[in-house]
């Protein structure tokens, strides 16, 4: 923590105190309040921030050496340095590269490409001789939630003949649902998995192989079995044959690899030139968040109006409403990116934090959540931040528009309230902050510089708080105790005693 830094803007905040929002707009006190680039546009000024508070935090970024840290991480500098690793989940977007993994990442797309061409041409056959026309993508968190979203959000893309299924929970009811209802001899699975060993994904994985083997007898599963990890020699274990392995690496973060092989189902669904105009969309967020000034770059500027938020607005909650169905499991998303990168306590030289970091997100689509927990941002004492994702329809008028004309009405509601004498039950007090992004359209392009502008705007953050985004070693804390428990551990002393009690009560 810079303590100058950090008593001007808490001194700036105080003075901020008695101002509201929508004085701070009428009277033009926040003018760096809008910026665009390449079909993306952001406006920050329903916060409560004004240009001096706002110069103070790029100062703030610069002294950080902001412009140097992000020259490190696409230069490929060990930046996770807790697990000593690189973080290149944009070498995975570039076009080229002189960094040494580039050759491999080349070789898995064009791997990945020929694969899904071959799905979608009706090549590829299982063990009896039939095309597969299904799959089924197996994996959890990073190696679930991005291609969910992806195929989702261009379902429109998506090849007509082909069926496709996510299978991330483990649940025996909807596993043998699926697995019922789907034509097994036409099917690839797909094992997403980048450690190989997360107990979630080898559930299902034996459930599938199990139902396959019934039909399709007990060699004949691998036909219809692809995977994709870091560790090959594990594949080749598990019985996945050559050409059905897809490598990632261990300098790819989970929650970002997406545009990795991680991706593949998305390949096969939507065809590789929407997987490579997604690719491009990242890549030309890329650029500009490389060789854009501070001042005007997008995920640096949505860093800092949060970091604002966060610690000297005291916002412990963020919520992101996405108004357009097709980006309704953004949130989903962003909730891992975000809260899996930056929600540590330490930083990187170990030292505990003494400020807040990233706070809880979570949000749906916009329109769905006004009907459902809005009352409370718009009435409870909370402090809420929202972040609305918003793409007026094209060649629909401004009052047909109900998505976009809702999205504006709510954020200027948050911000005005109510202030007519009425009834006290009826007073909504406003001076809510929010943020709008606005998207020129809903295409592979614009998704990939959504999702790169979320992944940059973290990383900013980790280095404004000097954490470390990329290991999140609180979510292996719980992995490792669910493979550790047991019947046995009713009677374990190492197990505390209310799990024991659990145990012994329910564990059949
Ligand atoms: O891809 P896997 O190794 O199976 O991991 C799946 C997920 O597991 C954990 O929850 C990690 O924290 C996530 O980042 C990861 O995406």
């Amino acid at each position: 923590m810079d303590y100058s830094f950090h008593n001007k803007l808490k001194k700036q905040a105080e003075v901020l105190t008695s101002n509201s929002i929508r004085n701070i707009i009428d009277t033009q006190q926040f003018k760096s309040s809008f910026y665009q680039y390449n079909g993306v546009a952001i406006d920050f000024s329903k916060n409560k921030i004004t240009d001096e508070v706002f110069n103070t935090l790029l100062a703030f970024a610069e002294s950080k050496q902001l412009d140097k840290r992000i020259e490190a991480m696409f230069a490929g500098e060990v930046i996770n340095v807790t697990e000593q690793r690189p973080a290149l989940h944009t070498l995975c977007r570039a076009e080229s590269s002189n960094l040494e993994q580039w050759k491999d990442v080349e070789q898995q797309h064009q791997k990945a490409a020929r694969f899904a061409d071959k799905i979608r041409q009706g090549e590829l056959l299982g063990a009896t001789g039939k095309p597969i026309s299904t799959l089924v993508n197996i994996g959890i968190g990073g190696s679930d939630l991005g291609p969910r979203l992806l195929v989702d959000a261009l379902s429109e893309h998506q090849q007509v003949g082909l069926n496709i299924y996510f299978m991330s929970d483990v649940d025996h009811q909807s596993a043998e649902q699926l697995l019922s209802s789907i034509n097994l001899e036409q099917t690839l699975f797909i094992l997403c998995s980048k450690s190989f060993t997360t107990w979630e994904t080898q559930t299902n994985a034996q459930l599938a192989i199990s139902a396959l083997k019934k039909v399709v007898g007990e060699q004949g599963w691998s036909a219809h079995f692809a995977g994709v990890a870091v560790n090959q020699q594990a594949m080749t274990d598990f019985g996945i044959l050559p050409d059905y392995q897809f490598s990632i690496w261990d300098w790819v973060g989970g929650r970002y690899s997406i545009w990795s092989s991680i991706g593949l189902i998305v390949r096969i669904a939507l065809g590789n030139a929407v997987f490579d105009d997604f690719l491009a969309g990242g890549r030309a967020m890329d650029q500009h968040f490389r060789n854009t000034e501070l001042n005007k770059n997008l995920p640096v500027l949505l860093a800092l109006i949060q970091h604002w938020n966060i610690n000297y607005q005291q916002h412990s909650v963020f919520i992101t409403l996405p108004y357009r169905h097709g980006l309704k499991l953004f949130p989903d998303y962003q909730q891992q990116l975000e809260m899996e990168s930056n929600g540590k306590s330490v930083t990187t030289s170990g030292e505990p934090v003494s400020f807040a970091t990233c706070p809880y997100i979570f949000g749906q689509s916009g329109l769905n959540a006004q009907h459902a927990f809005m009352q409370l941002v718009h009435q409870s004492q909370r402090n809420t931040y929202l972040e609305m994702l918003t793409i007026p329809e094209a060649n629909v008028s401004f009052e047909d528009d109900v998505a976009f004309r809702s999205c504006l009405a709510q954020s200027s509601a948050l911000i005005n309230g109510t202030d007519d004498g009425g009834p006290a039950e009826k007073a909504c007090p406003g001076d809510r902050p929010s943020t709008i992004i606005v998207l020129e359209k809903l295409s592979a392009f614009s998704l990939g510089q959504l999702i790169a502008l979320y992944e940059h705007k973290v990383f900013v953050q980790s280095v404004l708080w000097d954490i470390n985004a990329f290991d999140q070693f609180g979510v292996e804390l719980g992995k490792q105790i669910a493979t550790g428990l047991s019947k046995a551990s009713q009677d374990d002393p190492q197990v505390d005693a209310a799990t024991r009690a659990l145990i012994k009560r329910f564990g059949r």
